[in-house]
């Protein structure tokens, strides 16, 4: 029972389908935001405003070691968590890394009335996200599978990861 780890960036739908995955196949579901907050007893949009980003990556990092033993999980990571190849490292193994990938226009769309993102709360949505996907290319890359949800409701996602489970025989 090798852990299902959905990376992307935000508003790609990782906690959505994460939740959704988890319930279908039993596992036990873990939303790094969401712990993070649980731990610090902060929101995200708090740690940032009062310690910084790099105090809120070495909470990730912090929780990734915890969770990298661990099996039978569904994991929805934060957006930025992959960035840090020591995360991937670990996270690679017991768990596999599926990306979730949508255009900057869904995105935006996704997004655009939550104000819980800190990284995301700049004038211009849309020249924010396209740089930052840019910049990001790469750390997604790890993924050994991606599912573009531009045109997808979130069960049909989940549909396309369980079947890419099964054909590869990590479930059954
Ligand atoms: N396939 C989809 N179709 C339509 N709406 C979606 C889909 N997936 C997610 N959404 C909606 O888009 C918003 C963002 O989704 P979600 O919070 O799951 O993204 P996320 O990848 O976890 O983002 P973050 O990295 O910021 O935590 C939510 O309001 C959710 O209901
Ligand atoms: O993409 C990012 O860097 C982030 C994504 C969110 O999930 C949160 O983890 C936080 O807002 C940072
Ligand atoms: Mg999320």
């Amino acid at each position: 029972m090798k852990n299902i780890v959905l990376i992307g960036f935000m508003g790609s739908g990782k906690s959505t389908i994460g939740n959704r995955l988890a319930r279908r196949l039993r596992y036990q579901f873990v939303d790094t935001d969401y712990e993070i907050e649980q731990v610090t007893d902060l929101t995200v949009a708090q740690i940032f405003a009062k310690y910084g980003v790099k105090r809120f990556r070495g909470e990730e990092a912090l929780l990734v070691s915890k969770l990298a033993d661990r099996k039978g999980l569904v994991i929805a990571t934060g957006g930025g968590l992959v960035i840090k190849p020591e995360n991937v490292e670990q996270l690679k193994k017991n768990g596999i890394l599926i990306g979730l990938e949508a255009s900057p226009e869904t995105i935006c769309k996704r997004v655009r009335n939550k104000r819980t993102r800190p990284l995301l709360a700049r004038r211009n949505l849309q020249e924010t996200v396209e740089r930052m996907l840019e910049e990001r290319k790469d750390a997604y890359s790890v993924a050994e599978f991606t599912v573009n949800v531009d045109r997808l409701a979130p069960d049909q996602a989940v549909d396309i990861i369980i079947e890419y489970l099964k054909r590869r025989q990590y479930i059954l």
